[in-house]
Formats: C-alpha cells, structure tokens, sequence
C-alpha cells in the first residue's frame, strides 16, 4: 500500500507575497500521489508553480498549508532521502568533479570510511559517464559534462526520491537525448521514484510514466494527469514511430492551448476529476521527520 502511494501531496498550497505585500497562493489544493519507482511528469506553463511544487517536496521552500508526505512520513525539511539536479548544476569552481560529488557525500554518510566514500564517489561519476574525467575542474568540462557531475552528485546520495527541475534546460538536444538516456539506465536499474519538471512534451512521453498538466496560476493545482502506456526501459525510434506518441503529444499540446486560452479569455479548460487525497497520517505522527 506504502508502495502504492509512495509520494502523497494533499492539498498542497504556496503562499507568496506580491509587489503589493498581499498574500496571493500562487499554488492551491494541488494532490498528487506517485507510486513507488515511478516517473512523473509535470508540465505548465511558465511560472504556473512547477518549481514552487518541487522545491516544497525538496523541503527548501516552506509550505503554506496541506503537506507532503514520503514514504510514510511527513517531510518537513530537507533530507538526504531527496535529490535534487537543478537545471545548472551549480558547481563549486575550485573542486575537481570527484571534489564536487564527495562534498555531499561526507554529509550524508559521515561514519563511513575514506575508501567507502571514494567507492560511492567513483561508482556515481562512472555511471554517468565521467570515468576519465572525475578529476578535472568544472571549468574543463562542457556544459553536458558539468550536468553529468550534478546528476552523479544526486544520486551518489542514493536518495529515494530524484527531483529533476528541466535538468536538460541548457543543453543542445544531442547531449540532451544522451542524458535522458543516462537517467533513465539509472532509474531502471535503482528503481528511484523521480519527479521530472520539462518544458518538452516529447521529453516528458520518452521519460515519464504519467505527466500530470499544472492549470495556470495563481491558484495552480493539476488540471490533467495522462497514463503513458509505453513498457520502460523504452526504445526511443521505435515509439516514435507509434500514432500513440503522437496522440500523447496531441493532448499534451492541447492542455498548454486551452491553458493560453484560458488565460486570454477565450475559452476553459477540461480537467479530469481532480484526484482528492486526504491527510493520511494522524496529526500527531505527521509534524516531523524523524
Ligand atoms: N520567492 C518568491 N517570492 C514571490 N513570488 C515567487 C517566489 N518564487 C516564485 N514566485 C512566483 O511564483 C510563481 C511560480 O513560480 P515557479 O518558479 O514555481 O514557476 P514555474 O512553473 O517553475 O516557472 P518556469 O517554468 O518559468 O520555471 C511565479 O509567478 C513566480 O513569480
């Protein structure tokens, strides 16, 4: 059952004070639930609350009211159960590739030894594929190889849950293709729940098991959720050459127009029952982490 619903969001809402100090809910009674292993979209417009919704279940950004619970437990910070790759990956300059990955992993695994941690620093840099350059500085690396480093970085923590906010945002579409291929070894082999944030329908059907479609904020919440029916791990010319993946790309595509219209007036959106989930925990075992 945990399993079923291994990431729960209820009634999640984001408060932010405008130019004008009111309080305007930029997200409000968003519910998801993720199964474990699973792959989840999130498409929307622009500044619909995407980022807003991740970084709350990062635990860096504070919520306002409903909550999120992980595993069975209300998340109420951040934690090393959680990863984030954001879409630069901020590296710190003066630390080698392998420097930048053992910084998180000295926190996260304090009472391991020097040689266990440079077994997980080096197994991380070698799955995406930086064997050969683990000791070079950010600045000798490309931009797709720097990206390389903040994904070995994220899941050197072995983390339960990835959060990938368009972690391909500032790549060309070849290392972009390579990556989501590099991702997706990963999540098939350790089997991560992951919530991935794209602005690219066609990256979003390729990668995810379900794209939940953000309605417009203020007051953002999941409009749509559509099933991907296609097996994982997936062969990428070949679904391309389905009429499904167009369909799917056809709905998605769809949602974002009736979205712009909805905002210049022309028209509604459809939105499919809204998925209602209620507080599971009693209060008292959900106020923290343990
Ligand atoms: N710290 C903040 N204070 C006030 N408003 C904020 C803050 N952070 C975000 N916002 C506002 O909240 C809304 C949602 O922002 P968010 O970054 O979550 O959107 P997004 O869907 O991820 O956008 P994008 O696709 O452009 O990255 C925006 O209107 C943004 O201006």
């Amino acid at each position: 059952m945990i399993d079923d619903r291994y990431i729960e969001i209820y009634n999640l809402v984001k408060a932010y004070p405008n130019p004008f100090g009111e309080s305007v809910a930029v997200v409000d009674g968003f519910n998801l639930t993720v199964k474990k292993g699973e792959i989840i979209g999130v498409i929307g417009h622009s500044g619909c609350g995407k980022s807003t919704v991740l970084t709350m279940l990062a635990g860096l950004n504070d919520i306002t009211d409903g909550g999120i619970i992980v595993a069975g437990r209300e998340i109420s910070g951040p934690g090393p159960d959680r990863a984030v790759v954001f879409q630069s990956p901020c590296l710190l300059p003066w630390m080698s590739a392998y420097g930048n990955v053992m910084l998180g992993v000295k926190q996260c695994y304090p009472h391991a030894s020097r040689a266990q941690r440079r077994i997980i620093v080096e197994y991380a840099l070698n799955v995406v594929g930086l064997a050969d350059s683990m000791h070079k500085y950010p600045r000798e690396l490309s931009g797709g190889m720097q990206q390389r480093v903040g994904i070995a970085r994220a899941i050197a923590l072995k983390p339960k849950v990835l959060l990938l906010d368009e972690p391909f945002g500032r790549l060309d579409s070849l290392t972009r293709m390579e990556l989501q291929d590099v991702i997706l070894g990963i999540l098939d082999r350790e089997k991560i729940t992951t919530l991935l944030i794209t602005h690219d329908p066609d990256e979003a059907i390729y990668m995810c098991d379900r794209i939940c479609m953000m309605t417009n904020g203020p007051h953002a919440r999941v409009g749509q959720v559509l099933p991907i029916g296609f097996e994982r791990p997936r062969d990428r010319d070949a679904l391309m050459e389905t009429d499904q993946f167009y369909q799917y790309r056809q709905r998605l595509l769809q949602f974002l127009d009736d979205c712009e219209a909805e905002k210049e007036g022309r028209g509604a959106l459809r939105f499919d029952p809204p998925e209602t989930v209620a507080n599971p925990l009693p209060p008292a075992a959900g106020l923290s982490e343990a």
